[in-house]
């Protein structure tokens, strides 16, 4: 049936009185979430064309590759490389580049491992051209048939429709509060990060004062920045938690990793994966054929068949992920028998921090030497350090790029953003909230956003957020359970089976009561809202140390002192090095 403005009309007026008189809160609850068809309002010819610009973006974002990094890089007299030329002669594949190398696991672990800046900057840049590039008009009409969705169902916007997932009027306040109070401890963890990247690379490539130039920091895009602990970390030499060689040294397989994960959920008392799972799960990147490599968790809705795709590497980061995965099995698990409406988690913030509590205890020192990762482990105060400072660089780090994602995306939805800022507005997320700078100058011909997954894949990423601060209040309430005594951040919940089935109390609701409700099952009705305290008592030791540490140093950053002033690309072939050398040393004396 055609979905006339007529039918449509007497739809929404249909489904929007009558079951809100039910009497019973339960039913009233289903029919709430029933009556909102999402993208399935759209008229048939304009929902086919919202499903296949999607599948475009994703599809443009799954096969980009890039071309090998090649030191002999033209180079402008301003020091900056002459991309154009090189690109523009790439296009006619002049100079031989094949582009070969995709994100995983090639460019994921060359962010992560080289330390030649040169190279850094050529990669970041080349993955925008290949993945973010392509698809700015598409995402373009894409947020206009997002829009014409999320109003067909009664939402202002698709920003609006998004968050009411998460059912609280002022949620976008809520977040902002959050961030406000959870800010000061970034900016100390900036400020030590960024004097350690002075000292590796120089001032020239990372101002003393300025925001951190986005390639240095070991991620694509910044947003955890775990892969430059070696150049970091406080106590060097003292223990470190990166236990990836000694995965590779013990011949850990991806597989070996999922069991490893799965023990520490079965230690809880929680659900095994089922057989299934193991038969139809895919963990390793196949070689016959492309995939979507972005990790992913999947309830295929019948209560049997659950499945992880993962192109798995043999390494820390992606052990964590393993039970970041696997975390949203298990919440699929344990609410498979609410009725299908309500399997869903209480909001898609917890759905997100499953996995993490998890991993919280399964990253501790003593835990890893228990279970043969790690060797010798002290309880010294190093250690202690060591170990907050690893865990910071991805929860901490990762706090203002869960929350600018969002911003982003909600004010173009909105309108606020539009294609005339639509990049230059990323930039002034990214430089006031992360304060991390591009490394080669941006324009509006670029669509930098467009070069994260979540984006093509219009994935929303407030959740990440709210699970990076909802997760610490888990893991206070499991620690509690399971009798821990001591500072937070040595808790290790390991085969506690009480801390197990509170949290099986917690998840098993799935999305039948609100997630305000779930959360004072949590804490025993302490609270029903979404709380720093935890994660700033877990990071509490290490921020005395970073403030003393910082002494002397600019707690925040200029944001002028961009390394790469923010010139149209034309411009900067005329200007010299020489020139603008001059300008930065002007700018310096001047803010000195
Ligand atoms: C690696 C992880 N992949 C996502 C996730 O697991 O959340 C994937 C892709 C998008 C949704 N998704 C799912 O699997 C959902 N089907 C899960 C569910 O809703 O049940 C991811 O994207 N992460 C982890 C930390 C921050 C973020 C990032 O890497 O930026
Ligand atoms: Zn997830």
């Amino acid at each position: 049936m055609i979905w006339s403005d007529f039918h449509r009309t007497k739809w929404n007026e249909a489904t929007n009185y009558a079951w809100k008189n039910f009497t019973t809160p339960t039913v009233r609850r289903m029919f709430s979430f029933l009556t909102v068809l999402g993208k399935a309002a759209l008229p048939r010819d304009k929902l086919k064309e919202l499903t296949g610009l999607l599948q475009e973006m994703k599809t443009t974002y799954s096969l980009a590759k890039i071309c090998r990094y090649d030191p002999r890089l033209r180079r402008l007299p301003s020091g900056d490389y002459d991309y154009d030329a090189e690109f523009e002669a790439d296009d006619d594949n002049q100079i031989g580049c094949i582009p070969t190398l995709p994100l995983e696991p090639h460019l994921t672990q060359m962010m992560a491992t080289s330390r030649d800046p040169e190279e850094l900057r050529y990669l970041w840049r080349a993955w925008r051209e290949a993945a973010g590039k392509p698809i700015r008009q598409k995402y373009l009409r894409f947020v206009q048939l997002s829009n014409e969705a999320a109003r067909l169902n009664g939402f202002s916007d698709a920003g609006e429709y998004w968050r009411s997932d998460y059912e609280i009027d002022g949620f976008r306040e809520e977040v902002e509060e959050l961030w406000q109070k959870l800010s000061p401890l970034y900016q100390q963890l900036h400020a030590y990060v960024r004097a350690k990247l002075v000292e590796k690379y120089g001032e020239e490539v990372v101002p003393r004062r300025g925001p951190i130039p986005a390639h240095l920091l070991g991620n694509m895009w910044a947003q955890t920045w775990t892969n430059i602990l070696d150049m970091t970390i406080p106590y060097p030499g003292r223990t470190s938690v990166d236990v990836t060689n000694a995965l590779r040294i013990q011949g850990y397989s991806p597989l070996a990793m999922f069991r490893l994960a799965e023990e520490f959920f079965t230690s809880l008392g929680l659900e095994p994966m089922p057989q299934t799972f193991w038969q139809r799960s895919m963990i390793q990147k196949p070689t016959d054929r492309e995939v979507v490599c972005h990790a992913s968790a999947w309830d295929f809705c019948n209560g049997r068949d659950y499945r992880i795709k993962q192109c798995t590497e043999v390494n820390m980061e992606h052990l964590v992920t393993t039970h970041h995965e696997m975390g949203h099995i298990q919440y699929d698990l344990l609410y498979r028998n609410q009725p299908f409406i309500f399997r869903d988690g209480a909001n898609p913030g917890f759905h997100e921090a499953v996995g993490d509590v998890l991993a919280l205890s399964a990253s501790t020192p003593r835990h890893l030497q228990s279970v043969g990762l790690l060797g010798n482990v002290d309880d010294s105060y190093e250690t202690d350090i060591n170990f907050l400072f690893a865990m910071a660089l991805d929860k901490i780090a990762f706090l203002p790029f869960g929350y600018l994602m969002d911003q982003w995306r909600w004010e173009v939805f909105s309108g606020d953003t539009s294609s005339s800022n639509l990049n230059s507005r990323w930039w002034e997320l990214r430089l006031g909230v992360q304060g991390v700078s591009p490394p080669v100058p941006r324009t509006e011909q670029d669509f930098d956003p467009g070069a994260k997954f979540h984006v093509p894949a219009n994935v929303p990423y407030v959740r990440y957020f709210v699970s990076f601060v909802v997760q610490f209040q888990f893991h206070a309430e499991l620690c509690k359970a399971a009798g821990h005594e001591g500072p937070l951040h040595r808790c290790d919940i390991y085969r506690s089976v009480k801390a197990g089935r509170l949290l099986r109390n917690v998840l098993s609701l799935g999305k039948s009561r609100p997630w305000t409700e779930a959360l004072s099952v949590l804490t025993s009705g302490r609270t029903n809202k979404l709380d720093v305290e935890p994660i700033l008592e877990y990071f509490g030791p290490l921020r005395t140390w970073l403030e003393s540490q910082n002494r002397g140093e600019l707690i925040g950053w200029r944001e002028n002192e961009a390394i790469v002033l923010q010139v149209t690309r034309s411009n900067a072939s005329l200007i010299t090095g020489a020139v603008l050398a001059v300008i930065a040393l002007v700018l310096l004396v001047a803010l000195v």
